[in-house]
């Protein structure tokens, strides 16, 4: 794992992406998660996991200044989070790209830099080249001209990490980044933000149910459940004992090969999970 970047005049300078101290959320009287210590370092892939509803986003909206910390503190680069950041990075659950607007690839990635704004900036040669450079890093330069309502989910999918990373940002947020993407295009994916995060020397939080795909990358999880969170190395956290003890109830946790299985009892463990109760085990990775 890099932990330092250095800077034009050879100068070491530790930029750190982001820092929770003590940070606890709730919704009136509903604690999501509390007591959250996590200093993400510059070239640390993170993966953020845990069952549906118990705050992984949330955690994220927090770093993008959106939601406010009930205690607790949060900063980005350095500094006190706030909303609109060009230090973050931030590839939302996936949304339908599909638009009447003829919109191209390039302009989706341009949009990374001015939101939706159109004007004068777009014709500056300054913006292109940034553009073009963050096309390129994610292999997208062959349909970044192509109407986006054209092009396959894996490659919009490429289009968004462009988009995510044409600010050239110190923290990149990923959520549920391979949802909808087929076995061979999960790994392109988490490949092209691991490579973006050793490079860019940046510290990327990726929330994800796939846990299989990133294991290979991930440097540490973040584990959310039953109101609590676990971080640690995956071998540190994603244990039965460690799971069981967060979770409140029995979890297994299983390696076949190379593969994790992890096994919650969802009926002790419903409070949980939102809002698809079953009373069947339910494999998370
Ligand atoms: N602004 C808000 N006000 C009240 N409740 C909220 C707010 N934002 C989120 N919640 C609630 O907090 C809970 C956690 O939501 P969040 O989206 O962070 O979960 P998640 O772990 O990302 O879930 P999933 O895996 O299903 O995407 C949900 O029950 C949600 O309804």
């Amino acid at each position: 794992m890099a932990s330092h970047r250095f800077d034009t005049a050879g100068a070491t300078t530790r930029i750190e992406p982001a820092r929770l101290t003590g940070a606890t959320v709730a919704f009136g009287d509903r604690v999501l998660w509390s007591g959250l210590d996590l200093v993400v370092d510059p070239g640390e892939f993170i993966a953020v996991l845990g069952p549906n509803g118990v705050g992984k986003t949330t955690l994220l909206r927090v770093l993008l200044g959106q939601i406010a910390l009930t205690a607790g503190t949060a900063m980005v680069a350095g500094r006190p989070v706030r909303r609109g950041s060009t230090h973050i990075g931030y590839i939302p659950q996936q949304r339908s790209l599909e638009t009447t607007a003829p919109i191209r690839g390039r302009d989706l990635v341009g949009m990374g830099i001015d939101g939706h704004k159109w004007g004068f900036a777009r014709f500056s040669r300054s913006r292109r080249r940034r553009i073009d450079e963050a096309i390129a890093s994610v292999g997208a330069t062959a349909f970044a001209h192509v109407p986006l309502t054209m092009t396959s989910g894996g490659e919009q999918q490429r289009l968004r990490i462009a988009q995510a990373l044409v600010t050239n940002p110190q923290l990149l947020l990923c959520d549920e980044p391979l949802s909808s993407l087929d076995l061979r295009h999960q790994q392109d994916v988490t490949r092209l933000i691991d490579n973006a995060c050793r490079t860019r020397n940046l510290g990327v939080l990726f929330v994800t149910h796939e846990i299989n795909p990133v294991l290979p990358y991930v440097d540490r999880v973040v584990y959310v459940a039953g109101g609590k969170v676990c971080v640690g190395t995956p071998d540190e956290v994603l244990r039965s004992d460690v799971l069981s003890e967060l979770y409140g109830s029995h979890v297994e946790v299983f390696h076949h090969g190379d593969r994790i299985i992890v096994l919650a009892d969802e009926e002790r463990s419903s409070h949980l999970h939102a809002p698809e109760i079953s009373d069947k085990p339910k494999e998370i990775g």
